[in-house]
């Protein structure tokens, strides 16, 4: 399994009183492209925090990839996740004033998993796969579309080929056209790397693109409902 989940229960450590996470048992395996949906608070992102172990759990065990991560310090989990988890987030997170090489690199930097000149490599080979010319790789990444900034993000979560993909709304940021073509190119890039995909989104008209679909107050137990 490339994700177990087993009695997992969590509040943040301001709000005892207040679970947002009660997860008996959830277990995603190689190569699945799950996409889970939930109105906007109800733990969508606390849960990715949870299996990318910046967060760890009350109660239960999260393993990911046959390590349990509860066993981790919080070096060892960094560690962890820049060997084996990408992650596109909501607003892109790249670093407006680099370039795109400079952005990739700086994922790299924290894996050990490729030489420099395996990533040099593997950069032009992303940016070219994923449609940005090579006149654009040394602008600042402000100054490219919204579209091409989203791409970047892509590259920047596989250039360390993980095994799990993990995307929190990376499309609430991109008109219709520039949704539908991120969405094709990135299940054709998870599809030919054999990488297995985590997705959340409120948006349910992108549950198209998956083969399998959950909502998360379905396999989330929690008591009260968190959602806004
Ligand atoms: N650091 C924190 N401290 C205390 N409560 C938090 C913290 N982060 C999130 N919460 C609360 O936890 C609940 C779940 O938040 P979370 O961000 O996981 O939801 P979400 O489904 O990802 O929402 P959205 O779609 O709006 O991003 C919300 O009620 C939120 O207010």
């Amino acid at each position: 399994m490339v994700i177990q989940l087993s009695n997992i229960r969590f509040s943040y450590p301001n709000h005892k009183d207040t679970p947002i996470l009660n997860i008996p048992s959830w277990s995603m395996a190689e190569g699945e492209h799950c996409f889970i949906h939930g109105p906007s608070g109800n733990g969508k992102s606390t849960l990715l925090n949870m299996l990318s172990g910046i967060l760890l759990p009350n109660e239960g065990v999260v393993c990911v990839l046959d390590q349990h991560l509860n066993n981790l310090t919080s070096r060892q989990r960094n560690k962890f996740r820049a060997d084996n988890i990408g992650y596109v987030f909501q607003q892109f997170n790249l670093i407006p004033y680099l370039d795109a090489l400079e952005n990739i690199q700086l994922a790299s930097y924290f894996s050990s998993s490729l030489t420099k000149s395996e990533v040099s490599e593997e950069m032009s080979t992303l940016l070219t796969s994923l449609n940005i010319p090579e006149s654009d790789w040394n602008k600042p990444v402000r100054t490219l579309s919204i579209g091409q900034q989203q791409r970047i993000a892509i590259a920047r979560a596989l250039i360390n080929t993980p095994k799990l993909l993990i995307a929190d709304e990376p499309t609430s940021a991109l008109d219709n056209i520039n949704r539908d073509s991120f969405m094709t190119l990135l299940m054709s890039t998870v599809e030919k790397n054999n990488i297995t995909l985590l997705f959340v989104s409120h948006d349910m008209s992108l549950s198209q693109y998956f083969n399998r679909v959950e909502s998360l107050s379905e396999l989330n137990q929690v008591e009260c409902s968190n959602a806004s």
